[in-house]
C-alpha cells in the first residue's frame, strides 16, 4: 500500500502546493467531535482554510497538513503510521486496538505471523485527553424486556458498530459464565451496524446493543436501558509510534495542552489582610503556588492564583468567608508550561 502522502498527492494532484515535508494531522471530518476539535486548532494558532469538499487543508503558518477523516478511521491511519497525529475518541482507539489483537490472533491461529519489528510500530499512543466528547460505550437492552444482566445476553444477537470491543466483552462474559468449557468460538452473535444502532432491538435485528451514551436521551427514546459499561470515552490526541517530525508533534501537543489548561482554569485575584493570608492560600493553592504582592495599603496583600473553572463559585464563597476583599475572576486565553 502506498504511503498516505502518496495517495493524497495523487488525489489532489491539481493542488499546486506540495505536501512535501508536512506533518499529517487527522481531524474528525464531521460529527460530535468536529467543532470542539476545530476550536482547539484555532486556540493553538493552527491556521488553515478548508476548501469545500476537500478533505485536506494545508496549514499556513506551520509545516502541517490537516486530513479530515471519519473519527472511527483515525486510529487506523495513525496506528499504521500513515498519519502522525490525530484527534478522535478513546472508544475508537480501543476498538482499533482490539481489532489489531484479533487480527494477530487469527493470523497466529492460521499459522501466519508478522515480523515483530513491524508489529511493534503498529498502534496509537495517547498523548493527552482533550476535555470534550465524554461518553460511555454501554450494553443496552429493552427497558421492559426479559434481559436484566449482561450474562442474560450470552448466545443472543448484539447490534453494534464496535464489533471487536463487543466480541471481547462477550468472550469475557462467556468465559466467566462457563468457567471455560474449552469452546473457543463466541456463542454470542455480534452483528455489525454502522449507525442508528438503537433501532436494532425495536426492529427485531438484535436482542441487545453496545452503543455510545452521553445524555441518555437517544437510549431512552428507543426504550432501552443500560446494564453495563464497556469503555468510558473522551476525545484524545493520539500520535503514531514513529511520527514523521517528533519535534513538531511535541510543539503541537504543548500548544494544545496550553489551550486546554486555559479552558479549564480561571485566574482569581483578591486582596487580603496579611494575618489571614495562610487561610486564603489554602483555598487557592494555584497550579504551582499563589502569586503574592504587597499592596500600597499597610497590612494588605494582593493574591492571584489559578483556580479550576468548575470550582470557582465555591472558592469565591470560601474566600469571602476567610476575609478576602475585592475578589476578581479573569478568563485565561492561553497558557504554556
Ligand atoms: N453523544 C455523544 N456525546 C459525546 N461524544 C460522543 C457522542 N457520540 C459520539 N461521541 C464521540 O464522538 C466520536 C464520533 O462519533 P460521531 O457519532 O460523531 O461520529 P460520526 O463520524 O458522525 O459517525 P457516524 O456517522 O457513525 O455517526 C465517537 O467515537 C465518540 O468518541
Ligand atoms: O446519549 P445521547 O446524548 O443521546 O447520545 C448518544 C447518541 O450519540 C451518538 O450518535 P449521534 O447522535 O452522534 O449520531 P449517529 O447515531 O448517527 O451516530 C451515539 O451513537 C448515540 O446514538
Amino acid at each position: 500500500m502506498p504511503l498516505i502522502e502518496e495517495q493524497i498527492h495523487e488525489t489532489f494532484a491539481n493542488n499546486a502546493e506540495s505536501l512535501e515535508g508536512r506533518l499529517l494531522f487527522a481531524v474528525p471530518k464531521k460529527g460530535r467531535l468536529l467543532q470542539a476539535a476545530l476550536n482547539l486548532l484555532e486556540g493553538a494558532d493552527i491556521q488553515f482554510r478548508r476548501e469545500s469538499r476537500l478533505d485536506i487543508a494545508l496549514v499556513k503558518n506551520l509545516p502541517i497538513a490537516l486530513v479530515f477523516l471519519p473519527a472511527a478511521d483515525i486510529p487506523t491511519f495513525v496506528g499504521e503510521g500513515r498519519v502522525s497525529l490525530g484527534i478522535t475518541g478513546r472508544d475508537t482507539v480501543a476498538e482499533h486496538a482490539a481489532s489489531v489483537v484479533a487480527a494477530k490472533r487469527e493470523r497466529a491461529e492460521s499459522g501466519q505471523s508478522t515480523p515483530t519489528d513491524e508489529e511493534d510500530l503498529i498502534g496509537c499512543e495517547e498523548v493527552m485527553e482533550l476535555g470534550f466528547g465524554s461518553c460511555k460505550l454501554q450494553v443496552q437492552v429493552p427497558e421492559k424486556g426479559q434481559y436484566a444482566k449482561p450474562s442474560d445476553l450470552i448466545g443472543k444477537n448484539i447490534g453494534t458498530s464496535f464489533v471487536h470491543l463487543a466480541a471481547d466483552y462477550f468472550a469475557g462474559l462467556e468465559k466467566e459464565a462457563a468457567e471455560s468449557n474449552g469452546e473457543k468460538k463466541l456463542k454470542t452473535n455480534i452483528i455489525e451496524l454502522s449507525g442508528s444502532v438503537e433501532a436494532a432491538c425495536a426492529l427485531g435485528v438484535a436482542d441487545g446493543i453496545v452503543d455510545l451514551v452521553e445524555s441518555g436521551e437517544t437510549m431512552k427514546a428507543a426504550g432501552l436501558k443500560p446494564i453495563d459499561t464497556v469503555v468510558s470515552s473522551i476525545a484524545v490526541l493520539v500520535k503514531s509510534k514513529k511520527p514523521s517530525n517528533p519535534q513538531l508533534v511535541n510543539l503541537i501537543a504543548s500548544r494544545i495542552r496550553g489551550v486546554i489548561t486555559a479552558q479549564q482554569y480561571v485566574l482569581c485575584q483578591y486582596n487580603i489582610r496579611r494575618e489571614k493570608l495562610a487561610d486564603a492560600a489554602k483555598i487557592t493553592p494555584g497550579k504551582r503556588a499563589p502569586t503574592i504582592n504587597a499592596l500600597e495599603e499597610e497590612g494588605w496583600l494582593a493574591v492571584s492564583s489559578m483556580v479550576e473553572k468548575k470550582k470557582i463559585a465555591t472558592v469565591m464563597d470560601e474566600l469571602a468567608e476567610a476575609g478576602a476583599a475585592d475578589i476578581l475572576v479573569l478568563n485565561i486565553t492561553n497558557t504554556r508550561y
